[in-house]
């Protein structure tokens, strides 16, 4: 069975846009309520819509999952995956621990789950670089264990430690050839 869905899970800050887009491929960009960072592009980091607007959605079964993360709502709308059911180029997308549960559900054999893990001080850092305040880096980091041990469940966890990256790069190559080959099995392995 090949692989449509590429989902990649981990604690905030661990590093999963950044592999995400060094594994190049067709994302899938999901709807939060939360305000855009800045440089944050609506439609290219999430659809940045109303708390309403999302709620509405899934009342009317138009959410395939959708979920409450410290504060904000996040959610895949059902549009937003057509094309995997049509078939195509594998998609990624980054989903905290329930989303990815529910989209393996959906997709089974046809997702590949890929854990992201960071030591916690390196998530702490970067999410002090990012701007965050003392009590949202708490909030985040809060999770963190509990994110960490849901990675058990993943087909394969990256190690995304400061100084990683020229491995991640590496193993970003491995994933996109065992996807193009459509080879999704040869990935199931844990390269913590
Ligand atoms: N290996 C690394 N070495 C140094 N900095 C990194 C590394 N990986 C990611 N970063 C930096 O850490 C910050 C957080 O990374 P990123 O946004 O990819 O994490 P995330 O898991 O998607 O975060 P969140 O879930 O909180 O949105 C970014 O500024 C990114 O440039
Ligand atoms: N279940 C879902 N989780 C999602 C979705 N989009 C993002 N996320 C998770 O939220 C955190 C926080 O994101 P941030 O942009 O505020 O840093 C992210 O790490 C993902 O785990 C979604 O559509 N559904």
């Amino acid at each position: 069975m090949s692989i449509s869905l590429v989902v990649l899970q981990g604690p905030s800050a661990s590093g999963k846009s950044t592999i995400q887009s060094r594994l190049g491929l067709p994302r899938i960009v999901t709807w939060t309520s939360r305000p855009p960072r800045e440089g944050e592009v609506d439609g290219t980091d999430y659809f940045f819509k109303s708390r309403s607007e999302m709620e509405l959605l899934y009342e009317r079964e138009q959410m395939v999952e959708m979920t409450e993360y410290h504060g904000n709502l996040y959610g895949t709308p059902l549009q937003l995956i057509e094309d995997i059911v049509r078939g195509g180029l594998p998609r990624s997308v980054i989903l905290d621990k329930a989303g990815a549960g529910r989209l393996r559900e959906l997709f089974r054999d046809r997702t590949l789950l890929i854990g992201v893990k960071s030591d916690q001080e390196d998530c702490r850092r970067r999410l002090a670089s990012r701007g965050h305040s003392p009590e949202e880096i708490r909030t985040r980091l809060s999770s963190y264990d509990d994110e960490i041990a849901a990675l058990a469940v993943c087909d394969l966890i990256l190690n995304n430690t400061d100084g990683n990256l020229n491995k991640i790069d590496l193993l970003a190559d491995f994933i996109r050839e065992g996807l193009r080959k459509g080879d999704g099995a040869s990935l199931r392995s844990d390269n913590a």
